[in-house]
């Protein structure tokens, strides 16, 4: 029998765009069928986090770049919009095939719908296998003495160097036998994913390169250049000296085991405090995991009672980074330009939010899973629960991040902020990161007019501090 008259083999791509350490599509080639590789824009089963704006124009393009390695390996990638289940059907009448691969995803809705549909395949006879790849830990496996999951980080990542054996990444099948019908799916245009009217996009074209190609490109230039820095410069907004991976592994063109194993091979130093930054994102899938609604429920429960301020006014000036706090508007104007922000900004700008400006932090999560490129499921609410206190190991309620401070900390020349901030990027460096304490002369000789070309600060810092620890405060009591 030919091989394309083997009855073929589905492979679902979901947030795993990529065929190298694919192990679904390795299994697939390896079996011998024919493969169809398949992705579905599914915006329809019932629990599942619509994508964001930011993530969709990353979506479009990571597709293009899968459909073009895919392409060079021997197979399509086809298209389809709709429920999951509706569309693998589909694919199976159409194909005729009999097994249907994909790699696990975590998000309790995600993977409560990969459960499901495996029954629903297994009954009808056919094979429904899922596999690992996208972290190094399975999380219903890792647990603490006492059977529960680990809620503090430290012990967490412990326990992981001792019980997970972090396995070598798989090689991209040689070549992939794609199966060569036709499934009557869409083009890639017709998922509609980019912005038109108006084309907000041109800061993110800019920036990125998405897709597997894109993902190798930056782990080796980091390596090279940066991850020996990595531990002393990573705070620093205005030195480009993190990773940038992480929009890359949201979607999946690269994964953890990738990194591990190009970290054992380079001779740098720093790599121990990468790893466990890495080790950050398996704790908030961890956390994901055992906790389904994390973005939309307080871990600590006592949050509940917290009364937040329902100021949309100034929500809405936080979102256009023009609180008159530099360091935030810089950090707000960089997400909104290119998709990302820096690690130590996006800690001062959810500070400012939630405690500054005292409005609740589902607002901030909200905002940045429409505006960020790596907005992710578990990272982006674990992250801020972790600022605004009612999260698993979070900062200490009494930790207020003072944004003068931080920025002259972590900003010191005021490169970062003059960047993001052309009005008043002229401002000596005493006074970039407190312009409304700059002498009149000082500002007129810089052609900047407070309140009209630059805002005033929208909060006073001192007092909203107390204002915020007030009402942290009255929680514990
Ligand atoms: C309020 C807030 C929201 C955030 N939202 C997201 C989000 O939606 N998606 C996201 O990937 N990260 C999020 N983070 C975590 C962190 O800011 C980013 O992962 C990091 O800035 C990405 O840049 P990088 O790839 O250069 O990081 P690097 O420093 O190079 O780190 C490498 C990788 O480790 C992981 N990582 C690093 N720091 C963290 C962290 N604190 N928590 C979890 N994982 C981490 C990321 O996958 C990252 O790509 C958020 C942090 C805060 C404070």
């Amino acid at each position: 029998m030919s091989r394309q008259a083997q009855a073929p083999t589905i492979v679902l791509f979901r947030r795993d765009l990529r065929i190298g350490d694919n192990a679904a599509l390795a299994a697939a080639a390896e079996r011998g069928a024919p493969v169809v590789a398949l992705y579905i824009l599914d915006e329809t089963t019932k629990g599942l986090r619509a994508t964001g704006a930011a993530s969709r124009w990353w979506l479009h393009h990571s597709l293009a770049a899968l459909g073009d390695l895919l392409r060079k390996a021997g197979a399509n990638l086809f298209l389809a919009h709709g429920r999951t289940e509706d569309a693998v059907a589909k694919a199976i009448d159409a194909s005729g095939a009999n097994c249907v691969f994909w790699n696990r995803r975590y998000d309790p809705s995600e993977a409560g719908a990969d459960a499901r549909m495996k029954a629903a395949l297994r009954e009808k006879g056919l094979t429904a296998l899922s596999f690992d790849g996208a972290l190094l830990h399975e999380p219903s496996l890792l647990k603490t003495g006492s059977g529960g999951f680990y809620k503090v980080y430290t012990p967490f990542w412990k326990a992981m160097a001792e019980e997970v054996h972090v396995r070598d990444p798989i090689d991209p099948p040689g070549s992939i036998d794609g199966w060569r019908g036709e499934l009557g799916g869409l083009r890639l245009m017709e998922l509609d994913l980019l912005p038109s009217k108006p084309d907000w996009a041109h800061g993110l074209r800019e920036t990125w390169r998405p897709g597997e190609e894109g993902a190798q490109a930056r782990l080796r230039q980091f390596i090279e250049s940066d991850l020996a820095n990595y531990e002393r410069q990573r705070d620093y907004p205005g030195q480009p000296s993190t990773s940038r991976l992480s929009p890359h592994l949201a979607f999946g063109e690269i994964t953890p085991f990738q990194i591990f194993a190009a970290l054992r091979r380079s001779k740098s130093s720093g790599t121990s405090k990468f790893r466990s930054e890495i080790g950050w994102r398996e704790f908030s899938y961890h956390l994901l995991f055992h906790n389904p609604d994390l973005a939309g429920r307080n871990f600590r429960p006592e949050f509940d009672a917290m009364s937040w301020r329902d100021d949309m006014q100034a929500l809405r000036t936080w979102q256009r980074g023009l609180t008159g706090y530099p360091i935030v508007d810089a950090g707000m104007r960089e997400l909104w330009r290119t998709g990302w922000m820096h690690n130590r900004v996006r800690m001062i700008v959810a500070s400012f939010l939630i405690k500054d400006l005292m409005i609740d932090w589902r607002h901030g999560e909200k905002w940045f899973w429409d505006t960020l490129v790596d907005a992710d499921a578990a990272n982006n609410p674990a992250s801020w629960q972790w600022v605004a206190g009612s999260g698993a190991d979070a900062a200490p309620y009494f930790r207020i991040f003072n944004p003068v401070l931080q920025a002259e900390k972590f900003d010191p020349r005021g490169d970062y902020v003059r960047h993001h901030i052309p009005e008043i990027s002229a401002l000596p460096d005493r006074y970039i990161h407190r312009p409304w304490e700059a002498p009149a002369a000082v500002l007129k000789d810089k052609s900047i007019e407070l309140g009209k070309t630059y805002p005033y600060p929208i909060v006073d810092h001192g007092a909203a501090r107390e204002r915020a620890l007030v009402a942290y405060q009255s929680l514990k009591d």
